[in-house]
Formats: C-alpha cells, sequence, structure tokens
C-alpha cells in the first residue's frame, strides 16, 4: 500500500506524521506498532521519535494517537500534538481545535510565533495528578515531591507528575547535569524493574533564572530526545511549586533541540493545567510503499522538502549559544 506522511517536529522531537483519516487508512494495533518500529529505526528507516496518527474522533474535532519508536503506545505527547494540531488547524481551516487524546479532549491554538518566522501553537497539557499509582510507581508512598529516593540516589531529589503520561523530575544544579546519573536512573528504570514497572520519562532540570529553565529527558520508549513537551510542562510545574518560577506567568524553557514556553495555571490548591506553546515545524513529505506485512522492506517516493526549517534553524542555533554559557 502506499502512506502519505509528514515529517516534522516540535524542537527537535521529530515524528512521522501519519494521517488515516482523511487518507481512508484501516490500521490495526499491530500495523502501528510495527510501522512505528520500522519508520522510526534512525539506522534503517526514515528515523523519528515516534508517530502521530491522525484519526477522526466521535465528539472533537480530531483525535491523535502517539506511539513512540519502540512500539509502546504513550497515552500524551505534547510536542507531538502541537505538530498534529497544526496539521489539523491548516486541514480545518480554524484558529483553535480540540484533539481527541487517549485520556483527554485538550485545546490546540495558533498562537503568534516562538521566533522570527517560526509560528507558534498553544496547546493544553492536562490532566495533571500526583498520586504515584497514577504513573505508576512504587516506592511505598502516596506521592514523590522533591525529595530523595534511595533505590535511585542518595542525593538527587525527585518529584513524581503524570500529565497523564509519567514523569520523574529532578531540579538541581549545572553538576547534576553533567553527571552520568540521568543515563543511569532512566535506564534502570526503563528496564525491567519493581518501581515503575510501565517505565518512566526522566528529566533532569537546572534553573538558570527566574522565568527561565532548561529541561533534558531520557523518554521512555525511546531513550534521550531533543526535547519532550510534556516533560517540559511538568518540569516547570515543579519549579513553581518549588516557588523557583511563577504560576500564570510565561517561562522559557531551553531544551537540546530549541526552546518552548509554559504557563502553569493553578485552579485551586491542589489542581493545575499547563500550556506549552512552540513550533510545529514540518521538514519534508513523501509517500511511502510497503506491505502491511513486512513493514520494514518499506521505499519512500516523491520526497519534497519544506522551506520552514530554516527559520527554526536559527532559533536553535542561538538556544545552543545560550545553553552553551549557562548551562554547558
Ligand atoms: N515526546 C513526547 C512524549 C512521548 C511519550 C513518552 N515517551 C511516553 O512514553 O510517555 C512529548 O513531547 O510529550
Amino acid at each position: 500500500m502506499k502512506i502519505q506522511f509528514i515529517k516534522g517536529h516540535g524542537s527537535g522531537n521529530d515524528f512521522i506524521l501519519i494521517d488515516e483519516w482523511t487518507n481512508g487508512y484501516t490500521f490495526t494495533e499491530e500495523n502501528r506498532r510495527d510501522l512505528s518500529l520500522a519508520l522510526c529505526d534512525r539506522e534503517t528507516g526514515i528515523g523519528a521519535d515516534g508517530i502521530v496518527f491522525v484519526m477522526e474522533s466521535s465528539h472533537s474535532d480530531a483525535k491523535m494517537r502517539i506511539f513512540n519508536s519502540d512500539g509502546s503506545e504513550a497515552s500524551m505527547c505534547g510536542n507531538g500534538l502541537r505538530l498534529h494540531g497544526r496539521y489539523v488547524l491548516d486541514k480545518l481551516g480554524k484558529n483553535e481545535i480540540v484533539v481527541e487524546t487517549n485520556k483527554a479532549d485538550l485545546y490546540v491554538k495558533r498562537d503568534g510565533t516562538i521566533y522570527e518566522g517560526v509560528p507558534a501553537y498553544r496547546v493544553e497539557i492536562s490532566p495533571v495528578l500526583f498520586n504515584l499509582s497514577d504513573l505508576p510507581m512504587t516506592i511505598g508512598k502516596e506521592r514523590l515531591f522533591n525529595e530523595t529516593v534511595p533505590a535511585l540516589s542518595d542525593s538527587i531529589r525527585f518529584s513524581a507528575v503524570a500529565v497523564p503520561n509519567p514523569h520523574l523530575i529532578a531540579v538541581g544544579s549545572r553538576e547534576m547535569i553533567a553527571s552520568n546519573e540521568q543515563k543511569r536512573i532512566a535506564e534502570m528504570l526503563n528496564g525491567e524493574n519493581n518501581i515503575t514497572p510501565d517505565g518512566v520519562n526522566v528529566s533532569f532540570v537546572h534553573p538558570i533564572e527566574k522565568g527561565t529553565l532548561y529541561v533534558r529527558t531520557f523518554e521512555r520508549g525511546v531513550g534521550f530526545t531533543n526535547a519532550c513537551g510534556t516533560a517540559m510542562s511538568a518540569s516547570t510545574l515543579t519549579t513553581c511549586q518549588l516557588g523557583l518560577n511563577d504560576y500564570e506567568t510565561p517561562i522559557d524553557v531551553f531544551n537540546n533541540g530549541g526552546k518552548v514556553r509554559c504557563e502553569v495555571h493553578q485552579h485551586e490548591a491542589d489542581r493545575y493545567s499547563i500550556d506549552l506553546i512552540g513550533n510545529g515545524t514540518y521538514m519534508f513529505e513523501g509517500t511511502i510503499q510497503l506491505d502491511l506485512s513486512a513493514p520494514d522492506q518499506f521505499t519512500v517516493h516523491n520526497q519534497k522538502t519544506f522551506e520552514e526549517q530554516a527559520a527554526y534553524e536559527k532559533l536553535r542555533e542561538e538556544a545552543e549559544s545560550y545553553l552553551a554559557v549557562h548551562v554547558f
């Protein structure tokens, strides 16, 4: 069969976008898993952190499903939702839509630019859950906020939050960022283990100054990525809870693929939602020719490059120079 695709990214977190809805593709669950494994492979495939599927929704403007490069499905993806949202906003000719995701219906809006020539999209990150059973994470506690977990490290303090995909967040110094601890802990928690049996996204965060932070994430189902939207949202929330940043205020979040903005909304004492604002950039598009019974034997045709990546590159270079001074 022939599959139309767009390769794009949010903060360098790159995805293959496939519109099942408009093209009338009828994939099985096994097909989606196999396509993710075959197409996301960086050696033998197109290469991406995941596949974002655009689907019809019975009650919202569209539905998103996101599969990691290891074939597992995630309940949410912030950077992917911006890319998906941009595609659906353009398709429907709207400025604001609601997208059905695995566990919530979330708004996506056009929101000016994040840098000269780089349009921005604002997506809602919600629900925000703190019970460890929501991740799930088992350490004999109900919640984890800025505490050490002896099984992980004697000195690094972690907070756990599900948005609703699971995140473990450590806020600390440049030395913590430079250490090998994130890799060691994330690999342990994403392998066979009793603490996070479903795996977890692990972020190390350095607050640069009030209103600005750096986040690096080891993603469940992928490994280290340039950026993880839900992780940057959850990390910004943690810095607000720690009193390092303010609620209801735009906060610049630098990552290895560029920069986004996050705003944390406190609705009641313990109820939050987060807005994630950043790019949804197309890199190239094409047609994949494959047999679904052997998806790794695919070929790509009619590949066409989008020019818009050039403007994003300038944002990325500026972010890289900033991080070289303030973090690395
Ligand atoms: N990169 C995403 C998150 C993708 C899913 C994640 N790896 C998981 O398994 O929870 C983002 O931008 O939020």
